[in-house]
């Protein structure tokens, strides 16, 4: 990304300076760190505390990839599991709770039996739409399942699903963050098992939200890896 927009600064004819590098590169660093992190950890914790379900998505990637192989992006469209545990993690935990604020500016708009004046601001509460019971059964369950032989996606066509908002301003990082968050996961559940720290039990892990623009956990994830046995 750097190399493209040196490339495009060093045109005589580019609007760019140094400073709007800077502070592109920093938009994307506060935009892509905290979301995809976080991300990353609601999956873990979700599998960790559902011990069938990591060992289902175990099975699936060791299948898929043999013993001492590496995961690369293609092998993300042969593992259908994994994506549900994505789209149910996604759904439950979205990284960005609200979007990012909008302002409808050109005029009142009307949104069903809601009348939004101009100039309002209007924040999407995509953390409810997710769990939405008359949307989602059981949902504050994590069941991956539930997006089986279903053609739903994350990608801003499907309303009730849409952790990376939708439209014009959809996230310009899902396609990184969707192979990050893919193939993170895939390497720690294909390298490692996990176990909990100091007799901690799947039922009493602490799930709980901290309130920001970033949804994280208030309790921080700590559990040990063991390596694979091959
Ligand atoms: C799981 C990871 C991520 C999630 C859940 C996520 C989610 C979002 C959401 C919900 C928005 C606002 C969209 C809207 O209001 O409709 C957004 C905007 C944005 N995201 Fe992401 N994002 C993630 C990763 C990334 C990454 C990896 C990058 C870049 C490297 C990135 C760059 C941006 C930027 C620059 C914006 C602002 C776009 C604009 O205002 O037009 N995001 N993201």
């Amino acid at each position: 990304m750097l190399d493209a927009l040196l490339d495009i600064a060093q045109d005589e004819k580019s609007e760019l300076d140094d400073d709007d590098i800077k502070h592109l590169l920093l938009d994307l660093f506060l935009a892509g760190v905290d979301t995809s992190s976080s991300a990353v950890v609601w999956a873990m914790a979700e599998l960790l505390r559902n011990p069938k379900k990591i060992v289902k998505a175990q099975e699936e990637i060791r299948q898929v990839i043999g013993l001492n192989g590496i995961v690369h992006e293609l092998d993300i469209v042969k593992l259908p599991y994994l994506q549900e545990v994505v789209k149910e993690s996604l759904r439950l935990h979205p990284p960005a709770p609200f979007l990012i604020p909008r302002k409808s500016v050109s005029d009142d708009a009307r949104i069903f039996e809601f009348l939004i004046p101009k100039n309002t601001q209007v924040l999407v509460n995509v953390l409810a739409i997710g769990r939405d019971p008359s949307v989602w059964e059981n949902p504050t369950q994590f069941e991956p399942e539930r997006f089986l032989g279903r053609r739903i996606d994350v990608k801003g066509n499907d309303f009730e699903l849409i952790p990376f908002g939708a439209g014009r301003r959809i996230c310009p990082g899902m396609p990184l963050a969707f192979r990050i968050m893919h193939l993170v996961l895939a390497f720690l559940l294909y390298g490692f098992d996990w176990e909990y720290q100091d007799g901690v039990v799947p039922e009493n892990v602490d799930m709980s939200e901290a309130f920001g623009a970033t949804l994280h956990k208030t309790e921080p994830l700590c559990v040990v890896p063991i390596k694979k046995r091959v």
